[in-house]
């Protein structure tokens, strides 16, 4: 579904990713976890297309799409969402709700639909059906944020720190709706600091440090690594949230 080969970037005199070489299957959940700095969310640029990388490929179901706009992305179905929500915050929930559901070439329907009545029994979204998008309580704007992702024709989603700012109740709901999405046949991955809400959700971890890929496995597997725990030595705030 989604491949890197040697992908690799600098800001400045700064290498930031260094021969990334990895691949993620049509229905995978995966985590990318890795200390502050570690390349994360540049490497969510370069996949997603903000960002071309400065060496390397990027291949999405095959296509070599290394600096494909993202909008061009988003219309194959390669969407990703931003840390914090991103709503209209003048459009009601009815009304954002709406707009997920839109079926946009018939291939999101099922997830859309899913992610909604999930939401929807564990937000009690019909109680703020009528309030604006902008005025939320932030799990369910974050929850209103993915659903609006997929109404692009998402099948390949990218999430930013969906768990940033939570509840312990607002995670769990949270993680339910990413799963159900899973289930619904949305590859998934997720960037989180939060590795109480990571590794309780993802089937495979990928570990960045400093750039370069140090771990790719199951979860138990990767926190266990002996290298993961030298790079999250004293990063207290990777601890658990
Ligand atoms: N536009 C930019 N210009 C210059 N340096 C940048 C830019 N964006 C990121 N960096 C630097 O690149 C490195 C990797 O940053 P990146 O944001 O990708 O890491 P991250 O793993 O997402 O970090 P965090 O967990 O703190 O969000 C950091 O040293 C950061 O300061």
């Amino acid at each position: 579904m989604l491949r890197l080969e040697g992908i690799g970037h600098r800001f400045g005199g700064l290498e930031v990713l260094r021969r990334i070489d990895t691949s993620v299957a049509a229905g995978e959940l995966v985590g990318l976890i890795g200390p502050n700095g570690a390349g994360k969310t540049t490497l969510f640029n370069i996949i997603s297309g903000f960002v071309r990388p400065a060496t390397g490929r990027v291949f999405f179901e095959g296509r070599d799409v290394t600096g494909w706009k993202p909008n061009v992305l988003a219309a194959l179905g390669l969407v990703r969402t931003f840390q914090g929500a991103r709503v209209f915050p003048n459009l009601t929930v009815k009304e954002s709700l709406a707009i997920a559901r839109r079926p946009v070439k018939g291939r999101q329907g099922d997830a859309a639909a899913r992610v909604i009545a999930t939401a929807q029994q564990l937000f009690d979204l019909d109680a703020h059906a009528g309030e604006e998008a902008g005025s939320l309580p932030s799990g369910l704007m974050r929850v209103l944020g993915i659903a609006m992702a997929l109404s692009t024709g998402a099948h390949v989603l990218l999430l930013d720190e969906p768990a940033a700012g939570l509840s312990g109740e607002e995670m769990e709901h949270l993680q339910e709706v990413i799963r159900q999405l899973h289930q619904a046949g949305t590859t998934i991955v997720v960037v989180d600091h939060n590795l109480h809400f990571l590794m309780g959700l993802v089937t495979r971890a990928i570990v960045l440090d400093s750039g370069m890929l140090i771990a790719d496995g199951p979860p138990e597997a990767v926190t266990a690594d002996p290298r993961v725990v030298e790079a999250y030595l004293g990063a207290a705030d990777l601890a658990d949230g």
